[in-house]
């Protein structure tokens, strides 16, 4: 398995153009958070805003319009309860999170259904948690989204692909993505967490224990979703962007036992200076 080093990230950090503004970096859409569960989505989109997407926007339950704001002033909050906005807003921006802290209430297989049946082809779609497992207990077809990210913990793989985790092997997890979602690309997160797909399989060997806290793979939503937006789909832009989340992680490891999601947010801006060219 081929791994993924420091490199990605210059390769892939551009130096922002003089004259751009920020309809070029982005338009992000997250469809996150629930009455519990308000933190995956302020954690996955503030991880968007740092990460320099040029617009995000949150579609969300109204009771946490005012906790939203107030953790990231940047983004805007629509109701997902409003049918008609949450199809004005899938069509209007180019990449879409779904999942974060949506929990499994027929709502969020309502609005999986609404994504797949409103999404531009060229839109990237990145799938997390409550997503992923309600995908997995309806049995939603995933295979007509073409820039599809589907980002599981080995516990939702498991959902997914029915695959026990002792039996997720390479070869194994490749022929469920396949039958799963055949043009998609998974990141299975883990301790050396690894990215599958048609193209390439790949893994990285960053990251730490201390990232084992609630937010941390919501966080890395964001980060992607950031990346997606500002330097466009592709295979070694998403490698960076799972890199940058474990990199920024080890450096602040270094000091604390244990990585907080927020902590981490608040240095991506300065590493991707670091990195850009
Ligand atoms: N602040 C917030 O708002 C936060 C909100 N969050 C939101 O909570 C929702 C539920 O997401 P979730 O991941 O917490 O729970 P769930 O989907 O039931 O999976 C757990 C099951 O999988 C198993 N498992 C096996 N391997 C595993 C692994 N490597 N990592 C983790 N689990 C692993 C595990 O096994 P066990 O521990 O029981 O042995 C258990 O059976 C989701 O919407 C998420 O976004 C969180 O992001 C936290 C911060
Ligand atoms: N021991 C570990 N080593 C390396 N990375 C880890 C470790 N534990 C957790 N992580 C990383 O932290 C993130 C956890 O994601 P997830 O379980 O979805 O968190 P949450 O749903 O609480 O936001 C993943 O990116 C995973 O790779
Ligand atoms: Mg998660």
């Amino acid at each position: 398995m081929e791994k993924i080093n420091k490199s990605i990230l210059s390769k892939v950090i551009k130096a922002r153009n003089p004259e751009s503004y920020k309809g070029n970096y982005g338009r992000i859409l997250i469809i996150a958070g629930s009455l519990p569960f308000g933190g995956a989505a302020i954690l996955s989109t503030s991880a968007a805003v740092h990460t320099g997407a040029g617009l995000v926007t949150v579609l969300t339950i109204p009771e946490k319009f005012t906790a939203m704001n107030t953790a990231v002033p940047e983004a805007m909050t629509l109701d997902y309860n409003d049918k008609e906005e949450m199809i004005d807003a899938i069509v209007k921006n180019n990449v879409i999170v779904v999942g974060p802290g949506l929990g499994t209430s027929p709502k969020t297989e309502e609005i999986i259904d609404t994504v797949i049946k409103n999404i531009n082809p060229d839109t990237t779609v990145i799938m997390d948690a409550s997503a992923l497992t309600v995908a997995a207990e309806k049995s939603i077809d995933l295979t007509s989204i073409d820039k599809l990210i589907l980002t599981p913990h080995q516990g939702e793989w498991a959902r997914l692909s029915g695959l026990d985790i002792p039996e997720q092997t390479p070869d194994n997890n490749l022929s469920a993505l396949n039958r799963i979602a055949p043009k998609a690309v998974l990141i299975l997160k883990k301790h050396h967490s690894e990215i599958y797909s048609s193209e390439e399989v790949l893994q990285i060997d960053d990251g730490n224990p201390g990232m084992a806290t609630g937010g941390m793979g919501d966080t890395l939503t964001g980060i992607l979703a950031g990346f997606i937006g500002q330097f466009g789909f592709s295979l070694e832009t998403i490698s960076a962007g799972l890199y940058l989340h474990s990199y920024i992680a080890d450096k602040i490891n270094k000091t604390d036992y244990v990585v907080l999601p927020s902590k981490l947010i608040s240095k991506i801006p300065k590493y991707m200076m670091k990195f850009s060219n």
